[in-house]
């Protein structure tokens, strides 16, 4: 295995955003499952073969993709994505866990635009690994552009990065139903509560929800149009069927998953989600109208 070296799987949005990134103080390799013309492109064993892995590969398909092409070595991995599954409710991590051991694995959070880390504008991004080893070898490896924080927090940042886009769909909803800026501070605070109130069931730390893992990205994602998951509910509201509103949109809005995943797990173990399970119903077809405003009276 060669010295540091590191590679990006997934080359959507964000994969070429960290490639980007990362690529400013060492070499850093790319690959995806379809063969690219861009800078630094390898096969995947190349990348594989790489002594640290920023895997960018949606929260839905990465079981799958562990299963079939990763074989662990000694690898240490940064988990890009923002999600839980949908079909078992279970986080990142311990999908993860299944195939790395903890002490290997970090996970990315924080407000961090793909399109803005393109131009090396500046931003602040979490580094959440139970080894702080791990944030230390790490942390040199990204640009003075993207600031890193260390927290031990996994399931607190892992819980911030997928809710944050259900709240982010929910918002861009009451973007699109024009019910105003008081409306849409309200339905983020309360997002935030939610959020807090749901991550505490798995253990999730409180400081994380009001630092940039929790308060940072939801302020960021459910208030611009830059946000995929802030689009979708956009075009929710202007009553667009979702499976249009999806190809229109061509990249992955993992809340929508998401809410399903949040659902079972709040079904589960009795969570109080109010905002969450009306972004699900309104997915599956409620009137956006309806939901949304019975949301903010109730
Ligand atoms: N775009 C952004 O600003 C940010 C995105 N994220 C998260 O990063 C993750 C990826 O997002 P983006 O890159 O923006 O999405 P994207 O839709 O631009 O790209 C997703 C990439 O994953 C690849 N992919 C999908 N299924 C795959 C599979 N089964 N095997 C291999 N590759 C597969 C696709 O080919 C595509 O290149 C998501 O979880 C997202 O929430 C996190 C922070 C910022
Ligand atoms: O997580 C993100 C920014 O931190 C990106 O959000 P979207 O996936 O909604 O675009």
């Amino acid at each position: 295995m060669a010295e540091k070296s590191i590679a990006v799987i997934g080359a959507g949005k964000w994969g070429q955003a960290l490639h980007f990134a990362l690529s400013q103080n060492q070499k850093c390799l790319i690959t995806s499952r379809t063969k690219r013309d861009i800078k630094d492109f390898v096969d995947l064993q190349t990348a594989l073969d790489c002594e640290y892995l920023v895997i960018a590969i949606p929260a839905q398909e990465i079981r799958e993709w562990l299963q079939e092409n990763f074989v662990f070595s000694g690898q240490k991995i940064l988990v890009a994505a923002k999600g839980i599954e949908a079909s078992t409710g279970e986080f990142l991590n311990e999908i993860y866990e299944e195939f790395i051991p903890r002490k290997n694995i970090g996970f990315i959070s924080g407000p961090s635009f793909a399109s803005e880390v393109m131009q090396a504008l500046p931003a602040a991004i979490v580094i959440n690994s139970k080894s702080r080893k791990l944030y230390k070898e790490v942390s040199p490896m990204f640009p003075r552009f993207l600031k890193t924080y260390y927290s031990d927090d996994v399931i607190g940042a892992e819980v911030c990065g997928a809710y944050k886009n259900v709240i982010a769909i929910a918002s861009g909803i009451c973007q699109g139903l024009k019910l105003g800026n008081n409306a849409r501070a309200s339905l983020i605070s309360r997002g935030l509560v939610e959020m807090q109130r749901f991550g505490k069931e798995f253990g999730a730390r409180k400081s994380s929800f009001i630092g940039l893992s929790g308060a940072g990205d939801l302020f960021l994602t459910a208030s611009s149009e830059l946000s995929r998951n802030f689009r979708v509910g956009l075009g929710l509201a202007q009553g667009k069927a979702l499976k249009t509103i999806l190809e229109e949109l061509g990249e992955v809005a993992e809340g929508v998953k998401t809410s399903e995943a949040i659902h079972k797990l709040s079904k589960k173990y009795k969570i109080y989600t109010p905002i969450a399970n009306e972004v699900k119903l309104i997915l599956e077809g409620k009137s956006a109208q309806d939901s949304l405003k019975d949301l903010l009276k109730s």
